[in-house]
């Protein structure tokens, strides 16, 4: 019997782990979940810790994935040829190192494209070939990016068979690094395309396009966003592995600090946690972009327009509408599917809004560890000068939205590991105005700014989309 996912709203039959995979956004409109978690005790993470320290990162990956999919028969050795150091810069893949002995840095952007977004990301490059050779299939990867979920997908996907890339990019906003990572990829199954608007509006072009169940199926429609649970499980692995690492430099009290805008970071933290990996508690660290601060802090959930956006200098986490807040909302209300339905498929469709605070749940939150804070530029150049000037560590900005939080929150007795999500390369111009000197620059990433660019402006329009899919 496969393992089971089901989908937060309740309206679509329950599918095995290669099907959700294809499929990405469940036909009702919501999100994949395994019915139930698998369950880590003491042992258990006694027993992983050993094979992290003897075998490895990859070892370990292979042994939390086997928990949650039993339909990947080459599952061990796809795993173990995705976390190598032919794809990875540290043979440790995600380690973790200190700052201090009570504040951490997973690090997690050794990957192809310098952000973690590649630790899950190069995993779902080798399932998706997998599972389309085994069934003599195609796919067409809809995605949509602030900067590096676009080009981690791209760099796995590129040039694998039956694959084709569409990514969408909010137009102008994207670092010039970003930019030219995404835009100088000349291979043929990568279609760049900048929309006129935000973030949010490329993810709700993603979303009409897969509501198109007719359209969906036509053009064998998959998603790489972290909409699709299969990059949520690989995420999972890296916060086991996080604890572990901790807990073996001695700590006792261990807590994580996740920048986080679409959730995906910090709900995979908390997919963790209700597995058993017994961390104190979750630390979310949004920008002025703080729609999930608000509502950790108060239960309500307001969603912004574009217009009310802010265009900041952590800019990948320029998002307003988080998509993985419904995956973590449903745990909230005890899978009520129902209830989610209605507050993420008509409440905050209609009103734009909904309020917890006053629902018997809410107090959940708490004892599920979420704690919030927001930073603004000025916190993340303080963040950036504190790492550089008392650490030596140079911190991208994105990482330095989590140290100002994890700074500000920290208990006594507490360690905190900040998720340490892109390296400070990606975000140049940042760098240079908190420290006046240039980011490393890993040699592959020589002049890439100066590489000719293959992208299409399209405005923020369905039809225009669907279109270019179509006469691809
Ligand atoms: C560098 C970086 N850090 C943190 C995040 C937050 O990740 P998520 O949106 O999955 O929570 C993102 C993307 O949003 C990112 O690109
Ligand atoms: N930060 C991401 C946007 C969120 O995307 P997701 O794939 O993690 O859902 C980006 O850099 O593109």
């Amino acid at each position: 019997m496969s393992a089971q996912y089901v989908s937060t709203r309740g309206l679509a039959p329950a599918r095995s782990f290669s099907e959700i995979l294809l499929e990405g956004l469940a036909p009702d409109g919501g999100l994949y979940l395994p019915q139930e978690y698998p369950q880590l005790t003491a042992a258990d993470l006694d027993r992983l810790g050993g094979i992290l320290r003897e075998e490895g990162y990859a070892a370990l990956a292979s042994q939390v994935l086997a928990l949650f999919i039993d339909d990947v028969p080459e599952l061990d050795a796809l795993v173990r040829d995705t976390y190598t150091t032919d794809n990875f810069a540290d043979p440790a893949i995600a380690p973790v190192t200190w700052l201090s002995p009570e504040l951490g840095l997973a690090e997690l952007s050794h990957g192809p494209t310098l952000a973690f977004k590649d630790m899950a990301m190069q995993l779902l490059g080798a399932f998706f070939e997998d599972a389309l050779s085994r069934r003599g299939e195609t796919l067409t990867i809809l995605g949509a990016t602030s900067g590096d979920t676009g080009s981690a997908a791209e760099y796995a996907m590129r040039g694998r068979a039956g694959i084709e890339v569409f990514m969408l990019s909010p137009h102008g906003r994207m670092t010039q690094f970003q930019q030219a990572q995404m835009f100088s990829l000349m291979e043929e199954n990568i279609h760049n395309i900048a929309v006129e608007g935000v973030f949010d509006d490329c993810q709700d072009l993603v979303k009409a396009v897969s509501a198109d169940l007719d359209f969906k199926r036509r053009h064998r429609i998959g998603t790489v966003n972290s909409i699709n649970w299969a990059r949520m499980v690989a995420q999972v692995v890296y916060y086991v592995a996080t604890w572990l690492q901790a807990r073996d430099a001695g700590a006792d009290r261990i807590s994580v600090a996740v920048p986080t805008g679409n959730f995906g970071n910090i709900c995979a933290a908390h997919v963790a946690r209700r597995m058993g990996v017994p961390f104190e508690r979750l630390l979310l660290a949004t920008n002025e972009n703080n729609v999930l601060a608000e509502f950790f802090e108060t239960g309500h959930y307001r969603i912004r327009s574009g217009a009310e956006t802010h265009q900041t200098s952590s800019p990948s986490m320029d998002i307003s509408k988080a998509s993985n807040l419904e995956r973590y909302v449903a745990d909230l209300l005890d899978r009520d599917t129902e209830r989610v339905a209605d507050l993420f498929g008509r409440q905050l469709r209609e009103t734009g809004e909904f309020d917890l605070s006053a629902d018997s749940a809410w107090a959940r939150v708490r004892e599920d560890g979420f704690v919030a804070g927001s930073s603004s530029h000025a916190d993340r150049l303080a963040a950036i000068q504190w790492a550089w000037s008392e650490h030596d560590r140079m911190i991208d900005p994105h990482t330095a939205d989590a140290i100002t939080v994890a700074r500000r929150l920290q208990l006594p007795g507490e360690t905190i590991v900040a998720m340490e999500t892109a390296q400070p390369v990606k975000f140049g111009e940042t760098i240079r105005e908190a420290l006046d000197r240039d980011p490393v620059r890993p040699a592959a990433y020589e002049g890439i700014e100066e590489l000719p660019r293959r992208v299409q402006v399209i405005d923020n329009d369905l039809a225009k989309l669907t279109a270019l899919i179509e006469n691809r």
